[in-house]
């Protein structure tokens, strides 16, 4: 029977139990473990590599928390991202934590992300790919290696704990263990909630019609509020099936950053390996060195990858980074997140575009207006404005107008509580405002009226 349905989904995964010294050798031939012999940035400073390896030694034979063919659906997704016929809507946390993953706050920020994704699916007139940074995303690359407080840095959940005492902080590998529980458990909570209701188009749009109603900056967005009342007035007239409407899927992704934790969690079929603690994995700007391990390891696996080009990317690089992540240039595969600030991204991104359009590579081009907004304000917060992270994106749809190509989908941190992380907006948050409900492991979150606002304005900019 287990064999069947392997056979079913995924003609070659190897079938049945596990066959530790197969599963060896193919890892072998696939070169797996090859990120191992490579220069590694961002390295989590284990004290003792031999428990790391016991950890590692129990997740290599846990369930997944994802599946082979969920893996292969979403790359056809991008395909289609890829192809100017879909956009790709991504977002959640910027660190996940053991103590936030609560229903509350999965159903929140999943809400939010839907919520947003009604909105640019009526703007776009086309599918919206979904993708959290959920069930998972609890590593953190750092600027340095010590805090304000001289205490070793917080590196995520998964590694060390953000409480503020030298103890907390040295990097624990049995945390590997309780990251896999914590991701397994959010996995299986989404699958079920989005499935049993909480993504219900009318639900999601009467969310949606709350906001507008309560948004000082509400007027501007009834005009789109009031089409999609008529759009699904008009769907519910022809009998558009519900269960069409009632249904969603959300891919969960994460930074592949701690890879002892993403090479345990890969499996290997006959000619090919998932990375199965996630269905899309990214690799950072700190860690993209092109021989470098994460560059490696993401090039050896199957999944839909991406990587971040950051402010000192050159197109050469862009263009040599496509040849080693997808040099059989199929669609889907690659995305190129760019985060290069609102004050760089008209200069910086066209000749970066222009280089990997005139060689023919299919990628998928992601806009995150996060990264290279971050300021601190004058009251020492880690911050980013509203007005900046809109600009970007607006400096993002201008580029590729320009050059013809599809400005793909965009990355955002955010979460679907009112936090007070960011500035301005329609709440108009201002520095003083920030201590309010600064709640965040790491890096600031847009809100849940700051995202709905980003959504109707990026939906107006598609229209456009
Ligand atoms: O999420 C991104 C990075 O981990 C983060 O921006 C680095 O932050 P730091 O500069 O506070 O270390
Ligand atoms: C670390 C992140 O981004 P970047 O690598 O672009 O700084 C992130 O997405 O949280
Ligand atoms: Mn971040």
């Amino acid at each position: 029977m287990n064999q069947e349905w392997h056979q079913l989904r995924n003609p070659g995964l190897i079938p049945g139990g596990h066959d530790p010294a197969a599963a060896q050798q193919r890892a072998e031939q696939l070169g797996l473990d090859r990120w191992r012999e490579f220069p590694r940035d961002q390295m989590p400073p284990w004290p003792d590599y031999s428990e790391v390896e016991q950890v590692c030694e129990v997740l290599d034979t846990v369930p997944p928390i994802v599946a082979p063919y969920e893996v292969d659906a979403l790359r056809s997704q991008l395909a289609e991202v890829c192809a100017g016929r879909a956009f790709l809507l991504q977002g959640g946390d910027c660190a996940e934590t053991f103590a936030d993953n609560t229903e509350s706050h999965l159903v929140a920020n999943a809400r939010t992300l839907l919520q947003m994704a009604v909105v640019l699916t009526y703007g776009a007139s086309m599918p919206v790919v979904k993708v959290g940074r959920v069930a998972g995303q609890y590593t953190k690359p750092r600027s340095a290696d010590v805090d304000a407080l001289g205490l070793p840095v917080y590196r995520g959940d998964m590694i060390n704990s953000l409480e503020a005492t030298p103890e907390a902080r040295v990097a624990d590998p049995q945390r590997m263990i309780r990251a896999y529980a914590n991701a397994a458990a959010a996995m299986n909570m989404l699958r079920a909630y989005l499935s049993g209701g909480i993504a219900d188009l009318r639900a999601v749009h009467e969310w949606n019609r709350n906001f507008v109603r309560q948004s000082p900056a509400g007027e501007r967005y009834e005009a789109i509020g009031r089409e999609i009342d008529r759009a699904l007035a008009f769907m519910s007239a022809c009998g558009v099936d519900d269960d069409a409407l009632h249904s969603v899927t959300v891919y969960a992704s994460h930074e592949a950053l701690a890879l002892e934790y993403d090479r345990a969690l890969t499996r290997v079929s006959d000619d090919r390996a998932y990375g199965l603690s996630g269905h899309f994995l990214w690799v950072g700007e700190r860690t993209r060195r092109l021989d470098g391990a994460h560059i490696d390891y993401i090039s050896r696996i199957d999944n839909p990858i991406g990587v971040k080009l950051g402010a000192t990317t050159s197109p050469d690089w862009a263009l040599e980074a496509c040849e080693k992540l997808n040099p059989d240039n199929i669609p889907g595969r690659l995305t190129l997140i760019t985060r290069l600030g609102n004050q760089r991204i008209r200069d910086a991104l066209p000749p970066i575009v222009e280089k990997v359009h005139a060689a023919g590579r299919e990628v998928v081009w992601q806009c995150d207006p996060m990264h290279g907004n971050t300021h601190e304000s004058s009251n020492g917060y880690k911050t980013r404005h509203f007005d900046r992270v809109v600009d970007e994106v607006l400096g993002f749809f201008e580029v590729h107008r320009a050059i013809g190509t599809h400005p793909g989908g965009i990355h955002i941190e955010l979460t679907g509580e009112d936090v007070t992380e960011c500035l301005g907006g329609a709440q108009a948050l201002e520095d003083e405002h920030l201590s309010q409900r600064y709640e965040t492991a790491c890096d600031p979150r847009l809100n849940t009226q700051q995202s709905l606002e980003l959504a109707f304005l990026v939906a107006e900019m598609l229209r456009h």
